[in-house]
């Protein structure tokens, strides 16, 4: 929702980049929260049960986000367990973003002084009408709750009887799968053999809708705690991080090759997940590091109302062999932050774009003009920032 969030900088130069996931001293390492979403009777609360009865779950707080409806998804939440943190009446009902500020502070507050058992991570579940936008705002933008929570994570639950109805009628549902880590398809128990087909085809447009996001089939058991949990980039037990499994930059590319990410004329143009799209920036060349900065300053600038994701890992050229990560939800980037090495021997630079309303071939030249290959009939970087009417900050 861009209107409500405030717009934020993240200058890789000059900002001090985050070493990740080295072992701290001094601060807590950051509590991982998971967001679970879905649209209304989905199968979110089932889900959240579900992984609360896993004993590996056992100190997790869960933040119900209700936007104002009538509270009653507490109750149906399974009894508090011994570990399971619910506050006030069984639950916390956030009704708007200055709730879900003030409930995950709460949270730290008991936490810190003992009122509430040591729980290290935090599922909220939105509302099935949320946009999952605001609450990702919250936890990147926030100044404290940012050094002491960090998003692990977006799952996103679809009804698989339901969902072609509710994607070609809800615009939030597909933002909601679009966005997501992981997508659980639930109650495909009760697809018959004769739906078999249309549940294949359901598959393929939540792949072609977000190629990133593991798709998991909760009746087969394949949503469990294991699976969904730990999507985030960061391990607090300093494992080394999972990159290429949180970026997924291959499915991305392999599904644009197969036309599923870039080919809007295979799918119904009425359908609102026609309008978004997938893609993988990358290159073999190390970035200069106010290159980079200003690529993502006028990307934000210019495009960052159609930027749904953006994740990446960057090669720097002042510093090739401790990689970047980017972290961008709409136009709001989360501090960049370094890690030790590059994860694995794929050492190129790249970029996972998720944007709406916009073509691919645009963030493509765009990035081709800041890293200086010449493309016909396409601006250079000069002609970029010589433009008078370039936005205020890139002249
Ligand atoms: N058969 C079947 N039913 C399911 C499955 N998952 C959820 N349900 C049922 O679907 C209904 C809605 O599930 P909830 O978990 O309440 O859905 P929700 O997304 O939390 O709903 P809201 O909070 O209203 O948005 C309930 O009757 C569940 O029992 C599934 O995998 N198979």
């Amino acid at each position: 929702m861009p209107g409500n969030a405030p717009a934020q900088d993240a200058p890789i130069q000059g900002a001090p980049i985050q070493d990740a996931p080295a072992p701290r001293r001094g601060p807590p390492e950051p509590i991982p929260v998971t967001v679970l979403t879905g649209f209304l009777g989905a199968g979110k609360t089932t889900l959240l049960n579900a992984l609360l009865a896993d004993p590996a779950l056992a100190d997790t707080a869960v933040l119900i986000n209700e936007f104002g409806e009538v509270g009653l998804d507490h109750l149906f939440v399974r009894p508090v367990e011994e570990g399971i943190v619910m506050l006030a009446s069984g639950c916390l009902c956030c009704t708007v973003r200055g709730d879900l500020v003030a409930a995950l502070e709460d949270l730290l507050r008991g936490r810190d002084n003992d009122r509430l058992p040591p729980f290290s991570r935090v599922i909220i579940e939105t509302t099935g009408l949320a946009d999952p936008a605001p609450v990702i705002h919250t936890l990147m933008t926030h100044p404290y709750l940012g050094l002491r929570y960090r998003l692990d994570g977006l799952v996103c639950v679809v009804d698989a009887v339901n969902a072609d109805a509710t994607l070609d009628a809800h615009e939030e549902a597909v933002k909601q799968a679009a966005m997501a880590d992981r997508i659980v398809l639930t109650k495909t128990d009760l697809v018959a053999e004769a739906g078999r087909p249309q549940l294949d085809a359901l598959k393929l447009r939540l792949k072609r809708l977000a190629p990133a996001a593991g798709l998991l089939d909760a009746a087969a058991g394949e949503a469990d705690a294991a699976a969904l949990l730990g999507a985030g980039l960061y391990d607090a037990s300093g494992k080394a991080p999972d990159v290429a499994r949180w970026l997924a930059a291959e499915a991305v590319a392999a599904a644009e090759h197969h036309g599923a990410g870039l080919d809007p004329a295979s799918l119904d143009p009425n359908r609102h997940d026609a309008r978004i799209r997938a893609f993988t920036l990358a290159t073999d060349a190390a970035i200069p590091a106010g290159t980079l900065d200003l690529f993502l300053e006028l990307l934000r600038a210019t495009h960052g109302g159609h930027v749904l994701r953006m994740k990446g890992i960057v090669k720097v050229a002042e510093e090739p062999s401790t990689p970047v990560v980017l972290h961008a939800v709409q136009h709001v980037m989360h501090p960049p932050a370094r890690l030790p090495a590059w994860p694995d021997e794929d050492q190129r630079t790249r970029l996972v774009m998720i944007v709406r309303d916009l073509d691919p071939k645009v963030i493509a030249r765009l990035f081709n003009a800041f890293l200086g290959v010449p493309e016909v009939d396409a601006p250079d970087r000069a002609a970029l920032m010589d433009n008078p009417l370039a936005p205020p900050g890139l002249r």
